[in-house]
């Protein structure tokens, strides 16, 4: 992982002002994979987070023989993928976030191979890749594993030439319907995906496909139809905002009691997220491309049942754990995407928190006043209900193992404290 991250918070100030919600990670990814299938020309990204997912996709892009040039003031990143040279995914980038496996239609397409060495992302449970290997298997490739010298897996993926077919998801998965999309856009003839994700990401990589030339059609849909082409070009495109941290924001206001206006978020992005933050007590008002949020009644109990888009994100499933350890009564959670995502209780548990979990069902206990203590981030979102949590305690928290926030959030530490917040980033 390189250097060991900490955030330090100091909790009770109630957050106020304007903060810019970044581009979305969940994004930009795949559109960093689908850029790698323009044979010829320059893409450009912008509005894109500087987040380390972002920054080992650059590493990535590179390794496999791409230019890319991350301007971080810009927030745009160039890539001329006009020679790929190696369908190899280096194990030590690859293995450090998900978005890597999004890159294999790209080295399918224009190398005919690719070479998996880790696929890596958050730790939440079993995290399967079949619904990706059944698809492009079906369009005529073939998958095989074998053992390196050093013990680890590595996947291997031929593909002469690919083929449209009638592929799905057994559940509309996020990743695996943007890499069943790829993989049909420059494949020969027509494929059918059933059961696709719905998720706004989704749609956006859709429509950067779309720009470069790819003919797809049904997204939002569930049933989505590509026809494919010969060639994509390089386009120009802006990332979407990211509704996971717009989420974590209106948190932010939520468990300081403060108000903020969100510029970038939208309502609806949020999906059932937004109407259970207002039964727990937040008022939303989107005025434009900005969303006001702000919370001043006492915080309610909250039933949660996390679900694909445009049900309850199960990103944002941590940090609605945290904030309802405040809500006066017991709240109920159920995560049904991940079977590993709530080590969160045990730290939460220690800065003073009564959570009670059965598998994949979770009780929250309020209210508890919490107090500061040192806690760690098993995952990102873990890492951002951890400084939600650090917010609203009494005295300091300090969050350790805190890359995996910088995974996926942007200047976590600058923003807050530019609404109020008292916190800091230390990195040895
Ligand atoms: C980079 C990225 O976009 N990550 C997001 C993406 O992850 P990711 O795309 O990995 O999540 P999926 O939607 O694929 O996974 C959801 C569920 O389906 C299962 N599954 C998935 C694929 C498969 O081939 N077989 C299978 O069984 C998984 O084990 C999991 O239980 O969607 C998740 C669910 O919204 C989010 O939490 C992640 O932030
Ligand atoms: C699970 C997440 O990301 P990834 O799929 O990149 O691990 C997340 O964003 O919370």
């Amino acid at each position: 992982m390189g250097h060991e991250v900490r955030y330090r918070v100091r909790g009770g100030r109630r957050l106020h002002g304007t903060v810019f919600v970044q581009g979305a990670k969940n994004a930009v990814l795949p559109m960093i994979g689908a850029s790698l299938m323009a044979s010829r020309g320059r893409t450009v990204l912008r509005n894109v987070p500087i987040i380390e997912d972002v920054r080992r996709a650059v590493e990535l892009a590179r390794a496999v023989g791409a230019k890319a040039e991350l301007h971080e003031t810009e927030r745009t990143l160039v890539i001329d993928a006009s020679s790929l040279s190696s369908p190899v995914l280096p194990g030590e980038i690859a293995s450090r976030f998900r978005g890597s496996f999004l890159f294999v239609p790209a080295l399918l397409h224009r190398l005919g191979e690719a070479v998996i060495e880790g696929v890596g992302g958050c730790n939440l449970g079993s995290r399967n890749l079949d619904f990706h290997y059944n698809g492009f298997k079906r369009m005529g490739a073939t998958v095989t594993e074998h053992v390196a010298d050093n013990g680890d897996g590595i996947i291997h993926i031929k593909a002469g030439d690919l083929r449209g077919g009638t592929l799905y998801c057994d559940t509309p998965s996020h990743t695996g319907t943007e890499n069943l999309i790829m993989a049909a856009a420059l494949a020969h003839g027509t494929t059918l995906i059933k059961n696709a994700a719905l998720e706004p990401e989704v749609l956006d990589n859709i429509a950067i496909l779309q720009a470069m030339g790819a003919k797809i059609s049904g997204g939002g849909t569930g049933f989505i139809t590509v026809e494919g082409v010969d060639e994509l070009t390089a386009v120009e495109h802006t990332v979407m905002p990211d509704r996971i941290d717009a989420g974590v924001f209106v948190m932010a206001a939520a468990i300081t009691g403060g108000d903020l206006n969100l510029v970038g978020a939208t309502l609806e992005h949020l999906g059932v997220a937004a109407d259970k933050l207002e039964q727990m007590g937040v008022e939303f008002h989107q005025q434009g491309a900005v969303l006001q949020v702000r919370r001043e009644r006492t915080l309610r109990p909250i039933n949660v049942i996390t679900d694909e888009y445009p049900g309850f994100a199960t990103d944002l499933q941590s940090p609605i754990m945290a904030l309802s350890c405040l809500a006066e009564g017991p709240s109920y959670i159920y995560e049904r995407i991940f079977d590993g995502r709530f080590k969160l209780a045990d730290e939460l548990r220690k800065m003073g928190a009564d959570i009670e979990v059965d598998g994949n069902r979770a009780k929250v206990n309020g209210p508890r006043g919490l107090r500061g203590a040192e806690v760690q981030a098993h995952d990102l979102r873990c890492g951002s209900a951890l400084v939600l949590a650090g917010l609203a305690a009494e005295g300091e928290t300090t969050i350790t193992s805190a890359y995996y926030l910088d995974r996926g959030h942007a200047h976590t530490a600058e923003r807050l404290s530019q609404l109020g917040a008292d916190i800091v980033r230390e990195a040895d």
